[in-house]
């Protein structure tokens, strides 16, 4: 493929949180991405804009239908991204006319199925609570951890392969998240940075089902209207401090998300997937 010629891409999102998605198996360009090619494409003026860069690649083995890579729009490649794995595995149905597959991530392998049209279940895998697997910089309890930024503290911390502080309280519509975010993401007990979720428990639906109301401060991104992994978080830690059953409706600025804590400690997320437009992209932005 030739350095000058555009490269296709398709505007995916989840509930609003926004990916650009590049295919390193027809082009490798996307595969050689620096940090500041990808704050390119991801500038809302001068690029595409995005919340992350998506790019899909082949499988390291015949265990997964298809490899992804993920980097929020601040450069950074990080191992897991909820609502693009629903995006990538709808894709990758498509593709293959089947209706489920293995995606590859850097969070490991992780089964996704159709449940209709566009809407997507996938199994986040394991929820991590170890304090080294967050990671957090000192051996503390990851369900209180001694942090407070302004109105807010106590956090419980969970990695869904990525380290998410879950913060409850009474009204999560009265919390500056932009004022609040930058600090808390870059607190130095995250030697990785962290994204920051505030979270409300509503009263549970008549089926026993828990609803939570869930903000997010995204790490390498700033808020946006929803994060998979962030809502499998909160359920998590709303479990486990005993404020939610373990199957919740998370009630996102975007929408809603199905999660269910599984009793092998997988989490299962179901939520809808979109397309918005495919474009072609100037090989500007690439080099
Ligand atoms: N929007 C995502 C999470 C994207 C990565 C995150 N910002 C991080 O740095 O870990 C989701 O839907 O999970």
């Amino acid at each position: 493929m030739s350095d000058s010629a555009t490269l296709p891409f398709r505007k995916m999102h989840g509930l609003g949180n926004d990916f650009v998605v590049l295919d390193g198996r027809i082009d490798p360009r996307p595969l050689a991405l620096d940090p500041a090619r990808v704050r390119a494409i991801a500038d809302r003026r001068a690029g595409i804009g995005c919340d992350q860069l998506i790019v899909i690649a082949t499988p390291s083995d015949n265990t997964a239908d298809v490899r992804m890579l993920i980097f929020n729009a601040d450069g950074s490649e990080v191992a897991a991204c909820g609502n693009a794995t629903r995006c990538v595995a709808w894709l990758a149905m498509t593709e293959s006319g089947r209706d489920s597959v293995v995606i590859e991530t850097r969070a490991g392998l992780l089964d996704a199925e159709s449940r209709g049209t566009s809407l997507v279940a996938v199994d986040m895998g394991a929820a991590r609570l170890d304090w080294r697997e967050i990671p957090l910089n000192e051996a503390v309890d990851t369900l209180h951890l001694g942090l407070s930024v302004g109105p807010l503290s106590d956090p419980v911390a969970v990695s869904m392969g990525n380290p998410h502080a879950v913060f409850f309280v009474e009204d999560s519509e009265a919390i500056d998240l932009a004022a609040v975010g930058p600090d808390l993401e870059h607190h130095p007990i995250f030697p990785e940075r962290a994204n920051i979720e505030v979270a409300s428990i509503l009263p549970t639906t008549e089926a026993g089902r828990g609803r939570i109301r869930m903000r997010v401060w995204e790490r390498g991104a700033g808020i946006t209207p929803a994060c998979g992994t962030g809502a499998c978080a909160t359920l998590v830690a709303a479990a486990r401090r005993g404020l939610s059953p373990r199957r919740a409706e998370l009630i996102l600025d975007g929408g809603t998300l199905e999660i269910e804590w599984l009793p092998d400690d997988h989490v299962l997320m179901t939520g809808p997937v979109a397309t918005s437009f495919t474009g072609l992209l100037d090989p500007a932005l690439l080099s």
